[in-house]
């Protein structure tokens, strides 16, 4: 089960320059909704507000018509960093997961154990992070994020710091992950690509305090271009509409 995450009116402020002001966006339930736009125009502020991190400065932010005023299980943060617990294993960090979302104990083991399996990490689960690729670290943060069902899935960058093909298996093992478990995802990225692929909607923040650039619906079924083409195109020309942001060629990578 997911949730409609309803923002209103929304403004978000640092050292008193509003960096949202006035974003208005509903997501709909089960929707990959993807947030790009020029560094430092409020991505990753808008995601804590909605995870419900930091207080807002005006407007609401709503899950199913309730008020975000705090952290709740049921919505998860994966981040670009590694946020894995280091002295936990990888099957001590998605028990505990499954332990804060609140799947009861008799389940949890076999459950971890489905992960694990799941992130293609058979034979690791007694490993610590850092006997780990960073790719192998990302796979389990992903499964730490999903497991125990959150109806909300929030992810700033997830895959930043990947190489393009690991990226690119992350982003296939994401899409078959939310399609066995759907969830409402707010995914932030400055990768065109990963946005037209992932999303099934692309918003196009301005720069900070700016309105949005654009929301971009991406076609379906998905796929790599040609079908994706189109949005792929108005997601970059409103990226440089005002050039604040690298060329695509750099988001490319
Ligand atoms: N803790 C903070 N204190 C003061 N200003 C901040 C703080 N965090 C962010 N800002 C400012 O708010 C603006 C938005 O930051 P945010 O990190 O949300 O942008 P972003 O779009 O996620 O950026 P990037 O794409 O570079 O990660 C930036 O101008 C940033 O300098």
């Amino acid at each position: 089960m997911s949730t409609t995450i309803d923002i209103s009116d929304l403004i978000l402020k640092h050292r008193d320059r509003a960096v949202v002001d006035g974003l208005s966006l509903t997501i709909a339930s089960g929707e990959i909704l993807v947030v790009t736009g020029p560094s430092g125009c409020g991505k990753s502020t808008l995601l804590r507000a909605v995870a419900g991190l930091r207080p807002l400065d005006g407007g609401t932010v709503t899950a199913d018509g309730a008020a975000i005023v705090g952290t709740s299980r049921d919505r998860a943060m994966v981040f670009q960093d590694d946020a894995l617990h280091p002295w936990r294993t990888v099957r001590k960090n998605i028990l505990l997961a499954l332990q804060l979302r609140g799947v009861p104990r008799a389940r949890r083991s076999a459950e971890a154990d489905r992960w694990i399996a799941e992130i293609g990490l058979d034979g690791f689960g007694d490993h610590l992070p850092r006997e780990l690729s960073g790719g192998m670290r990302q796979r389990v943060q992903l499964a730490r994020g999903l497991a125990g069902a959150p109806r909300v899935v929030l992810m700033d960058e997830p895959f930043g710091a990947l190489d393009a093909q690991t990226r690119a298996s992350m982003q296939q093992l994401l899409i078959r992950t939310l399609h066995a478990h759907p969830a409402t995802v707010v995914f932030v990225t400055h990768d065109v690509d990963e946005a037209v692929l992932l999303g099934d909607r692309v918003v196009v923040l301005g720069a900070a305090g700016e309105p949005v650039r654009r929301v971009v619906d991406v076609p379906r079924p998905r796929q790599a271009s040609p079908a994706n083409d189109g949005a792929r195109a108005a997601v970059i020309e409103a990226l440089t509409a005002h050039n604040t942001l690298s060329t695509p060629q750099e988001t490319n990578r």
